[in-house]
């Protein structure tokens, strides 16, 4: 089912691919489409099967090429899948994964792309599914379809990954060696710590997006006065109506803590026109912060600092230690599978600022865990 061959990572290290014989992706469509490019583009796997409730992008798929075979409901047929990759839409995605789940083989490496991932996380640990890691490209485009799909919209991209406790390390593994051969950046934390940050990121600026275009709607001569500036902050805008209704509202609690903190922020604005050395403050730091995000810079990740830690072969090690830093508020930013041996393992954990690595050594520490300090 499985061979390996060893192709180079973005970061220029060896390392072994797995090709997955047979992949089904469930939900053909922009984010779908683009996962079955790159697994195509760069020979991860030999055959892809179309999983979606509509014939039309079902066809349009086959015809681009994009899958081999085609089905409309689940079935027998899924046990071949060695990958499934979940790409409907958000509100789609836990019905979707409980018609699965009786046809699963065990072996598979299950994941979604869904753009909230506490409710499908726990929709797929209330299955028993084992090898679910639940994930989302942090990339897209307002044009959804599979005629839009593209295996370079995946490169680069920040890949959140959000395993839950009962995720396997080995399933996480493979997950995050995967993400880096589709070209991206994998990013591990939990499923909440995601949702409660991209609810400022993406839900947040849809919204702020829509309360823009409802005030140029109220008079015509706005819409033609309307350029560049305003056209970039309402991009968003044009996207899927009900899949982005759906997507906000699945993250309403996240998202009204954003909204909160956002209200803040232009109240403040607002009392600064009247203090302009204050708002010439504001506006500089919006420059420097603007200017040097990841993706307006076409940098990988912000710097990280590492903590390696020893794991032994025992169920629920990553919600274990996520928990103990957890109660000590200290944000893992990212974690990594180094090594998995008959007896145990290694991970590395990418910490927020440069004093949590010994505070969080001392506490693993005071537990019994093996700790080592990466420069
Ligand atoms: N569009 C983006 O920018 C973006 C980015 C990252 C993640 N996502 C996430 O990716 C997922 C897919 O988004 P997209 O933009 O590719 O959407 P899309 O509309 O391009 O594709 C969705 C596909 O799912 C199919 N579908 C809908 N309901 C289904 C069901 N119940 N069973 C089977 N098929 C079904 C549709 O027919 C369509 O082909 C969503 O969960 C979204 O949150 C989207
Ligand atoms: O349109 C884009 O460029 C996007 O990246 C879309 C975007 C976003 O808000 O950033 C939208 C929803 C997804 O969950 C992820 C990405």
């Amino acid at each position: 089912m499985r061979a390996a061959n060893t192709p180079v990572n973005n970061q220029g290290k060896a390392q072994p691919s797995e090709l997955f014989g047979t992949v089904v992706v469930a939900g053909v469509g922009l984010i779908g489409g683009s996962v079955a490019l790159g697994l195509r583009e760069r020979l991860l796997t030999r055959h892809i099967i179309g999983l979606d409730a509509s014939a039309a992008a079902l066809e349009e798929a086959l015809a681009l090429g994009v899958i081999d075979e085609a089905r409309t409901s689940v079935g027998e047929w899924l046990r071949a899948a060695d990958l499934v990759v979940l790409a409907v839409p958000v509100k789609a995605l836990s019905p979707l994964a409980q018609a699965l789940a009786p046809y699963l083989s065990p072996s598979a490496l299950i994941t979604d792309v869904g753009s909230v991932k506490t409710s499908i996380a726990a929709a797929f640990e209330a299955l028993s599914v084992r090898n679910f890691v639940p994930g989302h490209p942090m990339t897209g485009s307002e044009r959804g379809g599979v005629s839009n799909a593209s295996a370079a919209l995946l490169e680069n991209a920040v890949w959140v990954l959000t395993p839950t406790e009962r995720t396997p390390l080995t399933a996480l593994s493979r997950m995050r060696r995967l993400v880096e051969q589709l070209g991206a950046a994998p990013l591990v934390m939990p499923p909440d710590a995601h949702d409660s940050l991209v609810a400022t990121v993406s839900h947040l600026p849809y919204l702020a997006s829509l309360a823009l275009t409802h005030m140029v709607a109220r008079d015509e001569r706005l819409s033609l006065l309307a350029a560049g500036g305003f056209r970039d902050l309402t991009r968003v805008a044009s996207g899927d109506p009900r899949m982005s209704r759906d997507m906000v509202v699945e993250n309403k609690l996240a998202l009204r803590e954003a909204l909160s903190s956002f209200l803040r922020q232009l109240t403040h604005l607002a009392e600064t026109l009247d203090d302009p050395e204050e708002l010439l403050a504001a506006a500089s730091e919006g420059k420097r912060t603007r200017d040097n995000l990841p993706v307006v810079k076409r940098s990988l990740l912000p710097p990280k600092y590492d903590l390696v830690v020893a794991v032994p072969d025992k169920p629920n090690q990553i919600g274990a230690i996520t928990r103990i830093l957890g109660e000590a508020s200290i944000n893992i930013k990212d974690i990594e599978v180094l090594a998995i041996r008959e007896h145990g393992g290694a991970i590395r954990l990418g910490l927020e600022e440069a004093g949590d690595v010994d505070r969080a050594a001392e506490l693993l520490r005071g537990e019994g865990y093996m700790t080592r300090n990466r420069g």
